[in-house]
């Protein structure tokens, strides 16, 4: 590449939801839409026609590459990957290391892939950064050969965002990546912390599935296990998958506030709702707690780096 620009970036917001909306910065301008956007495949239509008519490209055949984040790569890709038919069927496969994203993931690089045939598609793994910790903090302590057999281990997620926005912090302070010890709060409607030690990963929060870890917008975070073979026993369920979605779809701010998994919401109304506020307080008690744990392992920190919608727009609390 003789040179590199960017021309533009973009954000659909609330996808599915009413309000959702669709923000495109390019050069000075910026361009807004409130339009709903129910689902994926009308996201991809709409970022296609928005290029289109913003001037950006004449033609879609400008563009020859496609870059995907993808969440989960097991320890089968520590690093990106020119997609073809039997890549997207692994990365279908990996749906058990991350249920809400990596079925979603193929459905995008689908639709991609059949709009655009002529471009070379490329996965990009979040657990791909994750891959430099040392096995006694990937390793659970359980038996050891589930790990040998079944690859039972943590893999962590977000690490596309936490190397990119470890260097951005380093080139921002101006000193060398390899001399700091960081911890990235990446915090968007799935949260992560991570230890970044001398630009590589050391250990993070999220663990074999992005359910692991601090408090989310819909995600439980960490919990003891034996509390989910009681709630069973109470609640009278059979199918362990329906705890596994209670985890992930309905806990976390939704589940504790009882009316939104976006902070922006619960911010509006937590002086006159206990239940907002107590949800907003659990989920800055959970990310402190790994702050500090991290701080510890690594002896230190020289850099506290916040990202992901929550973490650029109200950091300064989770901070406090
Ligand atoms: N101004 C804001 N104040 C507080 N939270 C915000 C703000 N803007 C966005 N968010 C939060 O960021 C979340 C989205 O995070 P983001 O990193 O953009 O996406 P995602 O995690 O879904 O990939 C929203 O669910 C919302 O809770
Ligand atoms: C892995 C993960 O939680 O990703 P996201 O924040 O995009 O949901």
């Amino acid at each position: 590449m003789p040179a590199e620009q960017m021309l533009a970036d973009g954000l659909i917001d609330r996808l599915g939801q009413a309000e959702s909306s669709v923000k495109i910065k390019y050069g000075d301008q910026v361009y807004r839409s409130g339009h709903a956007i129910r689902n994926y495949h009308e996201a991809v239509a709409d970022v296609m026609t928005e290029l289109k008519d913003l001037g950006l490209v004449q033609h879609l055949h400008e563009i020859v590459g496609v870059g995907h984040r993808v969440v989960a790569g097991g320890e089968e890709f520590s690093e990106s990957v020119v997609i073809d038919p039997q890549v997207l069927q692994d990365i279908r496969d990996l749906k058990d290391y991350a249920p809400l994203h990596n079925p979603v993931e193929a459905e995008y690089i689908d639709v991609f892939c059949k709009e655009m045939p002529w471009a070379t598609q490329v996965a990009v793994f979040d657990t791909a950064f994750h891959q430099t910790m040392p096995a006694e903090n990937f390793l659970y302590s359980i038996p050891h050969q589930y790990y040998e057999k079944y690859g039972a281990r943590k893999y962590g997620a977000h690490g596309t965002s936490v190397r990119y926005v470890s260097q951005r912090a380093a080139e921002f302070l101006g000193r060398p990546l390899d001399q700091l010890k960081m911890i990235v709060m990446h915090l968007g409607s799935g949260s992560s912390v991570t230890a970044v030690q001398n630009g590589r990963s050391v250990d993070t929060s999220m663990g074999f599935t992005p359910v692991a870890g601090v408090t989310m917008g819909t995600r439980s975070g960490d919990i003891d296990p034996s509390l989910l073979q009681y709630l069973m026993r109470k609640l009278k369920i059979t199918n362990f998958d329906d705890i596994i979605t209670m985890l992930n779809q309905r806990s976390g701010l939704l589940g504790i506030s009882e009316l939104s998994a976006d902070q922006r919401d619960l911010e509006a109304i937590e002086d006159e709702d206990p239940l907002a506020k107590l949800a907003l307080d659990i989920y800055a008690n959970r990310v402190a707690k790994y702050v500090g744990s991290y701080a510890a392992l690594m002896n230190g920190v020289d850099v506290l780096v916040f990202t992901a919608g929550v973490g650029e727009n109200a950091g300064a609390r989770q901070g406090s």
